[in-house]
């Protein structure tokens, strides 16, 4: 790429490109920090934070800016955002055309089964332009229900001469780059096409058996026709490598007994933090218990943790609050996984610190405490890597390039490459860990350094409190179904078995002994997920199948504690009307007796249930049920301005009460037009369903329908 005619050190220092990112569970991180690398290597002058470090950085003085932005929950900024959003309102209230020096392109990603598709991105873009600032290039949304990379690989392509039309970049790095970059994709070219004419379809054999990990079940036949790969992404730069820590130096290796956290908790814990009731601390395991039948489905267990030592947190939390935990992959799976990188045992244990190798490329955020801390490659890959997300398009095309075989190293490029987006999403449908990967290609043998700077941070795991602060500030209680199951692969060979699938944080929660001390934080309530206080005469509607119901059971307790606070009778509360479904009455009503009581106590004024595979007559699921008492439900909302709460999956149910609620409101309408503003001069008397959806979008807003959402 050139240079910008006339370019000076000033011009240079002056045309900074901040990549910013705002990420909940590591997608944007990792693909802001490579488009930083990249935008390093091509000579810009490049910078790379997260948002809500926007002070430490000085936002106010960017003036081009690269956000890379995720949606979570039900349309929320992630959680790494909430300063800079605060920040960010308040500079484009109180002043015109604060921003108007700033340049800025967005990439957004999101999920379009979710029902505020990259809501972040396009409020980011219209507080900005509001702001008077400027969109150099235009925005790119991509989803990850059908893949990121569809999107992000042409918006990213296209990104570089629009930044070089705004951004100068140093002329000699820059020269530098173009050479590189050139010879590099020549020599790719001739190792691809070489690679398709001697190419096998039938697995090579593995080398390695350090687990029972299966190879992914993939379909390589397409190859058969092609002359080249073309479209594989950029390989990203490797930017880190190990430095040997004389044995002097502090590190933070073992871990107290009676430790279940990363080694470097105290560093986490002592990190400066504006509100500080969110401050990781450590809290002690106090019992676990099953909520369900042995015969159940799905395992759902209720755990208790005790706060006792974290003062800062009791008084600030409420029904309704959710916390995060930071669990560790499984230790067998790092074991493994280390094993079949041909890192000894003791290699493994021993300390390192990670350097840059480039001065000018910031390590990924996950990795860059090991910099001055060092840790062992197992601590570091237990606890800071994820090793269970299925990789992206960049991971397969550099693990390319560290294939001594010619078969594994062309199926990475092609499953990396735009022509092999088939059998990319076959391999995402399976879900693998990096160490399933590895086993598909036993050739593949990258350095540990090289793997760790590829692999996304591991993100902490997040579960709604389901106790009140009333009688026990100092515990928190949650409910969670243990994640374990089995995918089998259609059109498979029928030799091959299931593929076994766990989560990171729920058989890791099962299996950790009373008394085990974990990391914890209790995380912004930013949709004001609460009970109104007091006993609020407003009605609450509150909807919760399977583990959904866990806050409701906070709101409960907390309105049974308001009733003896008040000396109140239930009769004189306002009504409590909650919705839940699961599959069996007998082996998975979570919480069934508690809620009886409550019921027969008049806590809770109505209980609504149904049971997917009862095989009974009548609704099905929670929504079916809604529809049943429907004239009464929207006669609360639209003449008691009732509250309505609705805690779950959000791809399946909160979609589909959403979609229900505004059938509802559309037939509704024709009985009762007069509750409608909108309706007041139109003809027909009828909200259409474009209009009830924003009228449920204008009481989200309003804080009159809240959602707490999860995967
Ligand atoms: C619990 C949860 C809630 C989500 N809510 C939304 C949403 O409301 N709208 C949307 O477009 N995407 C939503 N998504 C999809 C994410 O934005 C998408 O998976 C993205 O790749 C995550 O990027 P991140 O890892 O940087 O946070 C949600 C994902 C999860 C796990």
């Amino acid at each position: 790429m050139a240079a910008a005619p006339n370019s000076s050190a000033a011009d240079f220092a002056d045309s900074q490109v901040a990549f910013l990112y705002a990420s909940q569970t590591g997608n944007a991180e990792s693909i802001s920090y490579s488009m930083y690398e990249e935008a390093a290597k091509r000579g810009f002058n490049a910078k790379w934070h997260v948002l809500d470090d926007h002070e430490k950085f000085g936002f106010n003085e960017v003036r081009t800016a690269v956000f890379v932005v995720s949606t979570t929950g039900d349309g929320d900024p992630p959680d790494n955002s909430a300063r800079f959003w605060r920040v960010l309102r308040k500079a484009t209230r109180g002043k015109d055309r604060a921003y108007s020096h700033l340049r800025y392109a967005i990439l957004g990603l999101g999920d379009t089964n979710y029902s505020n598709f990259c809501n972040t991105a396009q409020r980011l873009d219209k507080q900005l332009l509001e702001a008077g600032a400027t969109a150099f290039y235009p925005k790119g949304l991509a989803d990850d229900g059908t893949g990121l990379e569809e999107v992000v690989e042409s918006w990213i392509e296209g990104l570089w001469p629009a930044l070089a039309r705004v951004a100068q970049c140093a002329p000699s790095l820059a020269a530098e780059t173009e050479a590189v970059a050139s010879s590099e994709i020549e020599a790719e070219a001739d190792a691809v096409s070489t690679g398709l004419k001697g190419l096998a379809l039938n697995s090579s054999t593995g080398t390695s058996n350090t687990s029972a990990h299966q190879p992914l079940v993939l379909n390589f036949q397409v190859m058969e026709s092609l002359k080249a790969i073309s479209g594989a992404p950029r390989v990203p730069s490797a930017v880190c490598k190990i430095a040997p820590v004389d044995s002097s130096s502090e590190s933070s290796a073992s871990l107290a007994e009676g430790l279940a956290c990363p080694p470097w908790h105290a560093s986490l814990t002592g990190e400066d933090w504006d509100d500080v009731s969110l401050a990781p601390f450590l809290a002690t395991l106090q019992s676990t218990a099953q909520l369900t039948s042995p015969e159940a489905l799905k395992r759902t267990l209720l755990v208790e943790i005790s706060l006792s030592a974290a003062d800062h947190v009791h008084g600030s939390w409420q029904a309704g609050d959710s916390f995060n935990i930071y669990a560790p992959n499984d230790e067998g799976l790092v074991a493994g996984l280390l094993e079949r990188l041909a890192v000894s045992p003791d290699e493994a244990r021993r300390p390192v610190s990670l350097r840059k190798r480039d001065a000018a490329i910031e390590l990924p955020t996950h990795l860059a405490r090991f910099a001055t801390a060092p840790a062992s490659l197992f601590d570091i890959l237990q606890w800071a890597c994820d090793v269970c997300t299925a990789p992206r398009k960049q991971t397969l095309r550099a693990l390319a390039d560290h294939c001594s075989e010619v078969t594994d190293r062309d199926r990475l490029l092609f499953l990396s490459s735009r022509q092999g987006a088939a059998v990319f999403d076959e391999l995402r449908c399976q879900a693998p860990t990096t160490l399933d990967l590895l086993h598909t290609f036993p050739s593949c043998l990258p350095p540990v350094e090289r793997l760790l700077e590829l692999l996304p941070p591991l993100a902490p795991r997040s579960y709604s409190i389901c106790n009140a602060p009333n009688t026990a500030s100092d515990t928190w209680r949650f409910a969670f179904n243990v994640v374990e199951y089995c995918i089998t692969v259609e059109g498979s060979d029928v030799s091959t078995l299931p593929l076994r699938r766990r989560g990171v944080c729920t058989p890791w929660l099962e299996r950790l002994p009373r008394g085990q001390r974990i990391l914890v934080a209790k995380r912004r309530n930013v949709n004001e997920f609460r009970m109104p206080t007091g006993l609020d005469a407003r009605p609450v509607i509150m909807v919760g199948p399977g583990t959904g119901v866990a806050p409701f059971i906070g709101f409960l307790e907390q309105r049974a504690q308001d009733l003896v606070a008040a000396g109140a009778q239930p009769q004189e509360a306002p009504l409590m009307w909650l919705f839940f479904g699961c599959r069996s009455r007998l082996h998975d009503y979570l919480f069934r007796s508690q809620l009886e009581q409550w019921q027969s106590e008049g806590v809770l004024t109505r209980l609504s249930t149904c049971f997917s595979r009862d095989g009974l007559d009548g609704p099905k699921y929670v929504q079916h049920t809604m529809a049943q008492h429907e004239d009464e439900l929207m006669s609360l909302l639209l003449t008691k301005s009732a509250l309505l709460y609705v805690c779950g999956d959000a791809k399946g149910m909160g979609r589909d009460v959403n979609d229900a609620l505004a059938d509802m409101l559309c037939r509704y309408s024709v009985k009762h037009p007069e509750c409608f503003d909108v309706l007041a001069d139109a003809d027909p008397k009828q909200l259409s369903k474009v209009q009830a959806l924003q009228l449920l979008m204008r009481w989200s807003t309003e804080r009159r329908y809240l959602r707490d959402l999860w995967a």
